[in-house]
């Protein structure tokens, strides 16, 4: 086995670094800060970032097939033309709760958006209980909501053989699996798959490697742990020098490289100074396992 390497490639402090999503067409990583409200590139050939700010929280963004991306932004769907940062709404959620955001999200293999909702945080995970659902963007703009009564609506993805959904509501220290209808979109007999230990934090971004075991960044646990769905168990933990580590993907020219997002928004000055690339954007190699490709929105 090759030996793992952990390299931060992105120091610029992000808020809440998150939706690391790889765009094999560019060669470059997007990414969002969601308090930070800004939609960010990064080229690895020339070691730059660019930004597009944005108008309210953005939770996450996708690829899209007829070009820019496609944004779970304050309380929209919504559509970014990168060339001129336009960005126009496609569908909003969520009306009768106008505390609530749009947090992670994620392209399902079919090409519709799945995105889920919170209350805006009071202080790094609080919120008022309850209040977010899961959503979907079919290609059409129709949107359906999965189930509500969710706290902090994180990560996803979905097997290898497209049945299963998995999701990760951050308060409920779980990682869940659902059926998952590819034809229709639905999911359905939600179940837990693995319930976090006190040590590893709160679960947050997700994402599936080629071998079908799923990973997870672990909010305040400082890395990324690997679980075994068909199994339940926790089979490898890569621990990161930073505690905020908020999500994950696969990327590089043949996804062997995995990326991970961060944030400093909560810490005080002496953490702060404990972990000062807190925000920052890192690259682990070596894990000797590599990911999928992202799809891209449809509509
Ligand atoms: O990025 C997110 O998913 C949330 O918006 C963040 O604020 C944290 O990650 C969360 O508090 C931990 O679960
Ligand atoms: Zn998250």
């Amino acid at each position: 086995m090759s030996s793992i390497k952990i390299e931060c490639v992105v120091s610029e402090t992000y808020k809440i670094g998150e939706s690391p999503v790889w765009e094999e067409k560019e060669g470059t990583l997007l990414f969002v800060d969601i308090t930070g409200q800004k939609v960010c590139r990064w080229d690895p050939s020339t070691k730059k970032v660019q930004s597009v700010s944005v108008e309210a929280p953005i939770g996450s963004v996708a690829l899209r097939k007829s070009g820019g991306y496609v944004l779970a932004m304050g309380n929209t769907f919504s559509a970014l033309n990168w060339e001129d940062q336009s960005v126009t709404t496609l569908a909003r959620v969520d009306e009768d709760k106008p505390n609530n955001r749009f947090n992670d999200g994620k392209v399902d293999p079919e090409g519709r958006f799945l995105a889920g909702t919170m209350s805006q945080e009071i202080r790094p995970a609080v919120v008022e209980r309850n209040q977010g659902s899961l959503f979907t963007l079919y290609p059409d703009h129709s949107v359906v909501k999965h189930f509500d009564m969710v706290d902090i609506s994180n990560g996803l993805d979905w097997s290898l053989d497209h049945k299963t959904l998995y999701y990760i509501d951050s308060l409920s220290f779980k990682v869940d699996a659902l059926d998952y209808d590819m034809k229709t979109g639905k999911s359905s007999n939600r179940r837990t798959l693995y319930k976090l230990q006190q040590d590893e934090g709160i679960p947050d971004g997700m994402c599936i490697d080629a071998e079908g075991k799923l990973w997870v960044a672990c909010y305040n646990g400082g890395r990324v742990i690997r679980i075994d769905p068909e199994t339940g168990k926790q089979i490898q933990t890569v621990k990161l020098p930073i505690d905020k580590t908020t999500s994950c993907c696969f990327g590089g020219p043949d996804y062997s490289e995995m990326y991970v997002t961060s944030a400093c928004d909560g810490m005080d000055e002496d953490w702060k100074k404990r972990q000062p690339q807190s925000g920052g954007i890192y690259k682990i190699t070596g894990l000797g396992v590599k990911g999928i490709a992202p799809t891209a929105f449809a509509g």
